[in-house]
């Protein structure tokens, strides 16, 4: 059976999304099936668009023209000057596609980027980002956002807060949670067995035994001590200023970072264009590319199609894996 189409939201209509959307389409016509969540005005026109009734339109459609669903939107798509008219509208696209994500009317969600603040300022979005919006309305409490490409997987254990919060918002419970739901993540959606996960420490050469920080005395060293003898496949904590390069990084299938950027500057450094953002622990597969609304480009043609390109294809791998074909 033809796998079935997935549903792209297309995010902030200001950003580089829509672009990035016929750019993505003119690379995979005739090798997975998409649909694009928007409205139909917004797009650049760069590629021929056919309008769905009902996303099992898509896949007849892919290979002819760019698959729209569309949705009206009340404001402008001016590319770098995001419209507050446009907000509501941007987060419903998301609704919609977990919605038909949690009800089997799409193999898989990826989401182009949205502009957080454009989004809070325009509609009260009272979320952090994508993730926690989609675990919100997947009803799932605990997620982890992986940034993923074939040099790194990298999951911050502590996403979109303020440097200052990390040392509060960092538990055992939190690093646990954590722990499993990437190990449960990298056997399922990656097909690693038995997943090797590397933990940073928080602190610059993880402490020094305590004469840079205690986090890694007082309860980091005791817990991935603790998850090591429930059975996970861990080492760390690891300095993080010497775990990313090439040969640490063939010591493990994942690494697990304590704040964003300790996870995101690595990645991103070794794999802007090809690095997918996938959310572990949602009830459906939902993949993103790994950059943002890119305003400072936006509407010049000139965006990379790549990291979207690859997150629409590790969102179709990993549901034909998941339908076992
Ligand atoms: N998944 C998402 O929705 C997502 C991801 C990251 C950032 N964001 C949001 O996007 C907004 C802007 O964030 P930012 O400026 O930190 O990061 P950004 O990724 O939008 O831009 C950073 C730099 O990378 C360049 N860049 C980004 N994507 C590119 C592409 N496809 N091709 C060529 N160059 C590209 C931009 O031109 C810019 O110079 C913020 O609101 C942020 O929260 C959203
Ligand atoms: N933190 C990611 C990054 O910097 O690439 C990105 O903002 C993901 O956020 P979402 O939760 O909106 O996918």
């Amino acid at each position: 059976m033809t796998p079935l189409p997935i549903a792209l939201s297309c995010g902030e209509p200001a950003g580089v999304g829509l672009e990035l959307a016929e750019k993505a389409w003119q690379a995979l016509r005739d090798e997975l099936a998409f649909f694009l969540i928007a409205d139909p005005f917004h797009l650049p026109g760069g590629v021929p668009v056919i309008l769905l009734t009902d996303p099992a339109e898509a896949t007849a459609a892919m290979p002819k023209g760019l698959p729209v669903l569309p949705m009206a939107f009340d404001g402008n798509a001016v590319p770098g000057a995001p419209d507050s008219d446009n907000a509501s509208a941007i987060m419903d696209a998301i609704a919609l596609g977990t919605s038909l994500a949690m009800q089997g009317k799409v193999s898989a969600l990826c989401t182009a980027p949205i502009h957080k603040k454009a989004l809070k300022d325009g509609a009260g979005f009272g979320f952090p980002g994508h993730t926690e919006y989609l675990a919100h309305l997947a009803g799932v409490e605990n997620v982890v956002m992986m940034l993923a490409s074939e040099q790194l997987k990298v999951v911050p254990a502590t996403i979109h807060i303020s440097l200052s919060d990390v040392p509060k918002v960092l538990t055992p419970q939190l690093l646990r949670d954590t722990v499993h739901i990437t190990a449960r993540g990298l056997q399922d959606q990656f097909g690693i067995e038995n997943p090797r996960i590397a933990i940073a420490g928080l602190n610059p050469h993880a402490g020094e035994g305590g004469a840079m920080g205690m986090e890694e005395l007082d309860w980091i060293n005791e817990t991935i001590t603790q998850l090591i003898q429930e059975g996970y496949d861990l080492i760390g904590p690891l300095p993080a200023d010497t775990m990313f390069h090439t040969a640490a990084r063939s010591k493990y299938d994942a690494a697990i970072a304590m704040y964003h950027d300790q996870a995101l500057i690595p990645i991103k450094t070794l794999d802007f264009d090809k690095g997918v953002n996938v959310t572990l622990g949602l009830p459906f597969i939902r993949t993103s590319p790994d950059h943002g609304t890119a305003f400072d480009i936006a509407g010049q043609g000139i965006a990379n199609p790549s990291s979207l390109v690859e997150a629409l294809k590790m969102a179709a791998r990993m549901a034909r894996s998941k339908a076992g074909v």
